[in-house]
């Protein structure tokens, strides 16, 4: 193996052990958002509301469109069905 080889390889280690920092902390923060969600749509379907809120799905899915693009609209849509279940 080359020196250049062995340095990328050292690089590309360094750099998963990045990434899996990562992984771990968005796991990490998608579990607490489904707790906080399915806490949410307790305490509505608790005080008579309705199962969903359509308009507050709208204000989260547009934020993850701006941020990310259409697979950020995606990755949104994934996170409220986590919450709430299917449509
Ligand atoms: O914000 C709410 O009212 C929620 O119930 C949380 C949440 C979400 O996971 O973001 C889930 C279901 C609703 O339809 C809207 C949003």
């Amino acid at each position: 193996m080359t020196t250049a080889s062995t340095a990328a390889d050292e690089r590309i280690a360094e750099l998963r052990g990045e990434i899996d920092a990562c992984d771990a902390e968005i796991v990490r923060l998608v579990q607490h958002r489904l707790a906080v969600s399915q806490e949410i749509g307790e305490l509505r379907r608790a005080t008579g509301g309705t199962r969903l809120s359509l308009s507050r799905e709208q204000q989260v899915l547009a934020r993850y469109q701006d941020a990310l693009g259409p697979d950020g609209a995606t990755l949104g849509l994934v996170l409220l069905r986590q919450g709430r279940g299917r449509l």
